[in-house]
């Protein structure tokens, strides 16, 4: 939120919109199972457990309006009303998967079709975001622990460039974990005489760009300094509580209760079922395999 209104010259801001950006992805991703968390996790399941809250809040941040100010109230006025112009969620929306294995963990219940893990694109029916598909995805036991929003830009109509229509389009990432980063991923001329296009980034990684950086607080941690100054930005108001349970539970109840839909099984490690892939397919979207970077895979604390 900082870095999209503390700024006091314009930057990305006027390009925050339907007519700039084509898609956001919000990823989250664990390399590890329920870890003795079964009893917990099987009567609720990775919609309830990441995509409601964590993820939710992680889209409202994204796209709401400027607040009044950075008071608490305000911040949550805003996300209230971005999340309340969100289309409600049909289980059609969903591609909803769970990793083999995880029916014979301690307390998970027999034939259980409990999602381990699930991926659902949202709409946003407003006048900045209205068809811009916005795609969630969270999943437990994949193939590495990764948070992060994707920014993706549209391509320019006209492009000049031979082969444009082959390269990946700009990306801004904000990444929460690990190794915190904000990288745009662009499109730029590769050294030398020629004028051939490569993927290259622009990176701010958090622990090396300053030097004080190797210092950072948990998040956990500062939540519990919040709690003890009573600063509630960071903490979900009852009427954004309601909002985001609104949207979701008709969708739940539909995958929970119609014997149509059971999640797809996927190997431990994996990246999920392919199912994943297609729904982003029908959205012209494709998911980014976060670290690789024209087919080399850049090791993320490596620094710029
Ligand atoms: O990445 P963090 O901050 O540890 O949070 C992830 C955890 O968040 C919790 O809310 C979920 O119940 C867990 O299933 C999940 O593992």
């Amino acid at each position: 939120m900082c870095w999209r209104y503390d700024s006091p010259t314009t930057f990305l801001e006027p390009l925050w919109n339907n007519q700039h950006i084509q898609s956001i992805q919000v990823t989250f991703k664990e390399n590890f199972g329920v870890e003795g968390r079964a009893g917990y996790f099987d009567h609720y399941g990775i919609i309830r457990d990441i995509m409601q809250n964590h993820l939710l809040q992680m889209v409202a941040l994204f796209t709401m309006e400027q607040p009044v100010s950075l008071h608490a109230e305000d911040i949550r006025d805003e996300k209230v009303k971005v999340l309340r112009s969100l289309e409600p969620l049909r289980a059609s929306d969903f591609v909803i998967g769970q990793y083999i294995g995880y029916s014979e963990e301690e307390g998970v219940r027999q034939n259980s079709k409990t999602p381990t893990f699930a991926t659902c694109r949202m709409n946003i029916r407003n006048r900045r975001w209205d068809g811009v598909p916005i795609l969630i995805k969270a999943g437990k036991n994949l193939d590495e622990r990764l948070a992060e929003v994707r920014v993706t830009f549209r391509s320019v109509p006209g492009c000049i460039f031979s082969l444009a229509n082959t390269l990946p389009t700009n990306e801004l990432v904000v990444r929460v974990q690990p190794d915190e980063a904000i990288y745009l991923r662009i499109i730029s001329k590769s050294p030398g005489l020629t004028s051939r296009l490569e993927e290259a980034r622009l990176t701010l990684f958090y622990r090396t760009a300053w030097e004080e950086a190797h210092d950072i607080p948990d998040a956990y941690e500062r939540l519990i300094l919040d709690v003890i100054y009573g600063d509630k930005s960071l903490f979900i108001r009852s009427d954004e509580l309601e909002v985001a349970w609104d949207k979701f539970t008709p969708a739940l109840h539909e995958l929970e209760f119609s014997d149509q839909y059971r999640p797809v099984p996927y190997v431990p490690g994996s990246r999920g079922p392919a199912e994943a892939d297609y729904l982003a397919a029908r959205y012209g979207c494709m998911w980014a395999s976060d670290l690789d970077i024209g087919g080399k895979r850049l090791r993320s604390t490596s620094g710029p």
